[in-house]
């Protein structure tokens, strides 16, 4: 059996942690599927070049506001996921090659499983064992019993997809029924229907992106409704389908009809296929393992980071965690925790979404005495250059201690913009001092965030 110090199972934001300062350290690095994991294959980097590139078509449609006369006469689907595919396997490719001629590094192209708390067993059969474990497997879209189960293979021609597979469907759904209203139904509802899909999105809450501030959300679904055809607090039963499209049964009776249904219900941890209990690694309820302050899970020796165990799954939470495990691996005598503290997140769709901190709702509910002001883009100059569009900045204070705890931006470039309110909760900035003692240029879309802070009654 070969030994190594070091073994790393899942080549996404594990592929992170080894650098110059592992040059001394035997690692294999033990991946089933493509290196670069989620983020560069199937999620954060394709989304947001598909996401951009309906961002362009949808301002073409708008042109006419602005007393341009243009208008999009067709999308060419198979050039935009050549595009941005060409791109991400070339990407992909570098990678495992890059790792491949690192000489302190092994790859195993397998799925590994624990047999013990040092040693796991590949798919092949073969056994390796490590001082220290990372598991960074990440996680996989859920499906619901009752709901069909998208197919790997190719002779399966039923047009169900989750986000894993959509990017690279054969043909352009002219009708797109989405099932679910969180993060991965927001950015394609946007993606397809600007690119010319008649869209349904089928959700079980009261609004879309429920998890969100209220006002966010409200928002949100407010212009969600006058794009898409939207079904709240509405569940699918079944669906029927077959080469040529499907019909989802609603739980009222009725159907809707479409090319393709997008299954968007939610990631779960991949960590119920990694023989887990035979390492002595605990797992909550929802399947996330169980990790410390410092990203160790309940076995000595091994770490966990990302998707697999994270609170939220997003790629900069689990790159953070890459860089804690990577000290914790080097140094476990006096290992770094993990900063959890505020953790922001973007919404790729239209209009854009970030946000950072409590909401209004979890401050009330926490009994903090919160101040909160909001500013709407339509009230400043950047507000008039795009004729209005939807949009605002929020933010929220804790009257006790003078401090921002929360900030929420919808609207035109809300991701970028809320950069300086990260910046101000993190380092603990008042919001008089990060209003007045710096300037903000004229007439940028950073004065919503300006004006936003100005009004804050402390
Ligand atoms: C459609 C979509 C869009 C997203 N957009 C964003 C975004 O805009 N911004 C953002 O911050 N986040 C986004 N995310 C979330 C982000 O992609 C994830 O949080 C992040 O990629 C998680 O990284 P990870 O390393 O934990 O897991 P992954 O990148 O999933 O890596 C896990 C790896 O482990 C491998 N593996 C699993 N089990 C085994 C095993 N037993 N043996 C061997 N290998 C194994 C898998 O094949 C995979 O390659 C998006 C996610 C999706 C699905
Ligand atoms: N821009 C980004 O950062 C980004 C983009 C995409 C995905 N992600 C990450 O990936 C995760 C997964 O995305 P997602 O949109 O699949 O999950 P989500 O948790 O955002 O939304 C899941 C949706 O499915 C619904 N749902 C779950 N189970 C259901 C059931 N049995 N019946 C009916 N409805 C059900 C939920 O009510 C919710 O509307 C996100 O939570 C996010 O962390 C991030």
């Amino acid at each position: 059996m070969d030994h190594f110090d070091i073994a790393i199972i899942g080549a996404g934001s594990g592929n992170m942690i080894v650098n110059r300062r592992f040059a001394d350290k035997a690692v294999a690095i033990i991946e089933e599927n493509r290196f670069g994991g989620t983020c560069l294959n199937v999620g954060c980097i394709p989304t947001k070049m598909f996401a951009y590139t309906a961002d362009v078509a949808a301002s073409i449609d708008s042109a006419s506001r602005f007393g341009i006369d243009a208008e999009v006469h067709g999308v060419d689907w198979q050039a935009i996921v050549k595009r941005v595919f060409s791109r991400i396997d070339g990407n992909v490719a570098a990678a495992e090659q890059f790792r491949q001629d690192n000489p302190n590094v092994t790859v195993f192209k397998e799925h590994a499983s624990f047999t013990g708390s040092s040693t796991v067993e590949l798919s092949s059969g073969a056994r390796i064992s490590a001082d220290q474990f990372v598991i960074a497997t990440g996680a996989r879209a859920t499906v619901p019993e009752g709901l069909p189960r998208p197919s790997d293979s190719p002779n399966d021609r039923r047009p169900i997809y989750t986000s894993d597979t959509i990017m690279r469907a054969e043909t352009f759904p002219q009708r797109l029924v989405i099932l679910g209203g969180g993060f991965i139904a927001a950015e394609f509802a946007h993606i397809f229907s600007s690119l010319g899909s008649a869209v349904t999105v089928i959700s079980r809450g009261e609004r879309l992106l429920r998890h969100h501030d209220a006002a966010v959300s409200g928002l949100f679904t407010d212009v969600a409704r006058s794009r898409w055809d939207v079904r709240l607090s509405t569940t699918a039963e079944s669906v029927e389908s077959s080469a040529d499209g499907v019909s989802v049964v609603l739980d009222d009776g009725s159907h809707v009809q479409g090319d393709a249904l997008l299954l968007a219900l939610g990631r779960r941890p991949n960590s119920d296929n990694l023989g887990l209990e035979n390492a002595g690694v605990s797992v909550h309820l929802d399947g996330r393992v169980v990790v410390d302050d410092c990203q160790q899970t309940t076995a000595s020796g091994i770490w966990a980071l990302g998707d697999v165990c994270a609170p939220i799954q997003l790629k900069h939470l689990a790159n953070h965690e890459a860089h804690v495990v990577a000290h914790n691996l080097l140094n476990p005598e006096s290992p770094r925790a993990a900063n959890h503290r505020f953790i922001p997140s973007g919404v790729f769709t239209y209009p854009q979404i970030a946000s950072v901190g409590l909401t209004s709702e979890q401050a009330e509910d926490a009994g903090i005495d919160v101040a909160e002001s909001t500013h709407e883009y339509k009230d400043t100059a950047f507000g008039w250059a795009t004729e209005d569009a939807p949009g605002f900045c929020k933010v929220l204070a804790d009257r006790s201690t003078g401090q921002l705890i929360g900030a929420h931006i919808v609207g035109a470039h809300a991701t970028t913009a809320i950069q300086p309110l990260i910046q101000g909760m993190v380092f603990g900035t008042t919001p008089k001092r990060l209003a007045r003692d710096q300037f903000w240029i004229h007439p940028a879309l950073a004065e919503v965030v300006e004006n936003a802070l100005i009004g804050l009654r402390i």
